[in-house]
């Protein structure tokens, strides 16, 4: 019997949430439709790509006259023939014998050669010069990467030709390899013409084609998410079988000419937090950054003409009386529609700014404006008063609501417990929010907003030193938000409390150490000068057993753990990594006693530490000089004894240079 089950998952009767073509389908019907179409267009792609591909290979290889290639390998041959070798050789000048010269001989197609001498530069070896023994390198990545190691898949077989590594034992951890579950871009391109196919033709809505379940990951799962959003991010290839048709704006881009949706479309590419320069930032959603615009203004413009500052020019909306309002006509409706676009993207843009983007006098656009949002559609409960901060005649301010902090009891909070930021959507009660139970402020990657009256507001300090409320809860200040220190690094002495942010370190250099490679100053340092971020693949403490024969053959381990909510994370840096993930453990080169003939603790005889900063909404773990380090001498951390507990110290740790 015919399933009653509807796409939705609905049962048959109920068909609003289908439109009104596939609402005539019962789900299975639609799900074999689907499959129908999908197979279609796999087998259409793959008829198609193998052609082209020889296709190309074809046109690579170039077109030869017959016969070419027989001229072109006597020519080879006479070339390499000594006895032959007239045009091609090495030869001294006479005018300076020593000086050696090489005559290069260039032959064509039809094996005509023209010679010409070429200077040779001598390079003396130094013949003790000692080859590096080998070491295991890794890409450098200025900053931590989110997923690097799937849990079930293995990303690559590591020491695969080498016979003692218990490569089978190691790959049993896994349940793939990570190419397996990779990104497929033929793939990709299938499914998006199966879905333009589907919605085109046969009518049926984004939503229902999700409800079919056919594809491997849903079209739209977020606004920034979802096979639809990952097909604007990357070049669409071009072939027979696919159309870029628009599916009504669901997967098309926006027209050249719209210019708040195509911002609507590229803000959806970059993060929203302003001092960070990530694309694809997944660590600043802040769930307000929806699509751009369709705010009401703020500001009325009368406020605008009581507002101090200078006029831009003659023509400045601030030297108009109201006697010019009615005199201002525009023809272009097109010089209009600008204006109104840049409106409904920033409603509150002074009449000096608009005129610059529109290519208008000031108070012209100052009377469109007027025009566009007259001063009676203002905000009655406009939050910030209709003043805004531009006004001179206080007077006519309105009682605004001043952002409070109400919860002003526990906000100079003596513990600072480096936390993951709240995921919830505001307010912030005690409840709900994991910040506010653990008495510490909003971070601005917390997904409750930037109007949470929880939010950190940044630090009053002229200089950051251990009182600031961002140094004592280990917090890097942030630019934007901590005002008067310089938090933006715009000045020759910015605030010392962004050193992370601004990757203002000290300069090391890496060579062999008694413990494989290390890394060394290459100038004088003083105690708490910045060396530098740690950075890895982030992985939770599972990995570490997972990843075990590794770390055991290799007698090395990048790993360091993170103090977070649930303490499980963890930074790899042995597939990817910078400079700081070659800092050894003190004692590495001398571990002597001290003046009384107690021996030294590791921590004593470490220079340097590791400290977990908020920085920026997202957990880094920065490396700091603990003492005074001279130029050439090796930096060294204390890896703690857990480190070595779980490593086994000494096992196999013998050391890989030297
Ligand atoms: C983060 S790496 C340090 C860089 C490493 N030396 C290299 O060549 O890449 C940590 C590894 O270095 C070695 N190591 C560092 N300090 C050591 C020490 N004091 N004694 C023995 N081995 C050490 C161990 O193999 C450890 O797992």
């Amino acid at each position: 019997m015919e399933s009653t089950l509807l796409i939705d998952g609905t049962e048959e009767g109920d068909l609003s949430n289908l439109n009104s073509q596939s609402s005539e389908y019962t789900y299975t019907e639609l799900r074999e439709l689907g499959l129908r179409i999908y197979k279609e267009v796999w087998k259409q792609f793959y008829e198609w790509e193998p052609r082209e591909c020889r296709q190309i290979i074809h046109a690579l290889a170039g077109r030869r006259d017959p016969g070419e290639r027989e001229k072109y390998n006597k020519t080879i041959d006479q070339l390499l023939d000594s006895g032959t070798l007239q045009d091609s050789e090495m030869r001294n000048d006479s005018e300076n014998p020593n000086q050696p010269l090489l005559v290069v001989t260039q032959f064509d197609a039809e094996g005509r050669g023209i010679s010409y001498p070429l200077e040779i530069e001598e390079i003396s070896v130094d013949p003790a010069f000692e080859a590096h023994p080998s070491y295991e390198s890794c890409p450098p990545i200025n900053q931590s990467i989110q997923n690097l190691r799937v849990h079930n898949a293995a990303a690559f077989i590591p020491y695969g030709d080498e016979e003692k590594f218990p490569v089978m034992e190691h790959l049993d951890n896994f349940e793939s390899f990570a190419w397996e579950e990779d990104f497929d871009p033929d793939s990709e391109m299938i499914q998006i013409e199966t879905v333009r196919r589907l919605h085109n033709t046969s009518n049926i809505s984004i939503t229902n084609i999700d409800r079919m379940r056919i594809f491997p990951k849903p079209l739209r799962e977020s606004y920034k998410d979802g096979l639809l959003w990952q097909r604007f991010q990357r070049d669409f290839l071009r072939w027979p079988g696919g159309t870029e048709d628009d599916m009504e704006g669901a997967c098309s881009e926006p027209a050249p000419d719209n210019l708040r949706e195509r911002l609507s479309s590229v803000l959806a590419t970059f993060c929203p937090n302003l001092n960070c320069l990530r694309t694809l930032c997944t660590t600043h959603k802040h769930p307000q950054f929806g699509p751009f615009g369709g705010g009401r203004p703020k500001v009325s413009n009368q406020s605008m003409r009581l507002s101090e500052g200078e006029p831009c020019g003659e023509e400045c909306f601030r030297l108009t009386d109201e006697s010019y309002m009615d005199k201002v006509y525009w023809e272009n409706e097109s010089d209009l529609e600008t204006l109104r676009t840049i409106l409904s993207i920033s409603p509150d843009l002074f009449p000096c700014q608009l005129a610059d983007l529109c290519f208008k006098p000031c108070r012209e656009v100052f009377v469109q404006r007027s025009h566009i949002f007259p001063d009676h559609m203002l905000y009655d409960d406009d939050p910030a008063g209709d003043m805004g901060s531009h006004t001179k005649n206080n007077k006519t301010k309105k009682k605004g609501r001043k952002p409070r902090l109400i919860f002003e009891e526990d906000s100079d909070h003596a513990e600072f417990v480096p936390l993951e930021p709240c995921k919830h959507k505001g307010p912030c009660e005690k409840e709900r929010c994991e910040c506010y139970r653990q008495k510490r402020h909003c971070q601005l990657a917390c997904r409750c907003g930037v109007n949470c009256n929880r939010q950190y507001r940044g630090c009053e300090c002229k200089r950051c030193f251990s009182n600031c409320p961002c140094v004592k809860n280990a917090r890097e200040c942030l630019p934007g938000i901590c005002n008067k220190c310089d938090a933006r690094g715009a000045s020759d002495d910015p605030c010392v409390n962004t050193r992370l942010q601004r990757n203002d370190t000290k300069a090391v250099e890496i060579r062999r150490a008694k413990y494989g490679l290390g890394a060394f100053a290459t100038e004088d340092m003083k105690p708490g000068d910045y060396i530098g971020d740690y950075v890895g693949g982030i992985l939770t403490s599972d990995h570490v057993e997972i990843l075990h024969h590794v770390t055991e053959y290799s007698g090395r381990n990048y790993f360091f753990e993170f103090s977070n909510a649930n303490g499980d994370e963890m930074l790899d840096a042995a597939p990817v990594g910078n400079a700081t993930r070659f800092l050894n453990h003190a004692p590495a080169e001398t571990d002597l006693p001290k003046s009384d003939g107690t021996p030294r603790s590791d921590a004593e005889l470490a220079n340097c530490m590791a400290q977990v900063l908020l920085v920026n909404g997202e957990h880094h773990i920065g490396f700091y000089t603990t003492k005074a380090v001279a130029r050439g001498s090796e930096l060294l951390l204390c890896y703690g004894s857990q480190y070595w507990l779980k490593t086994g110290k000494g096992d196999n740790l013998e050391p890989s240079i030297d």
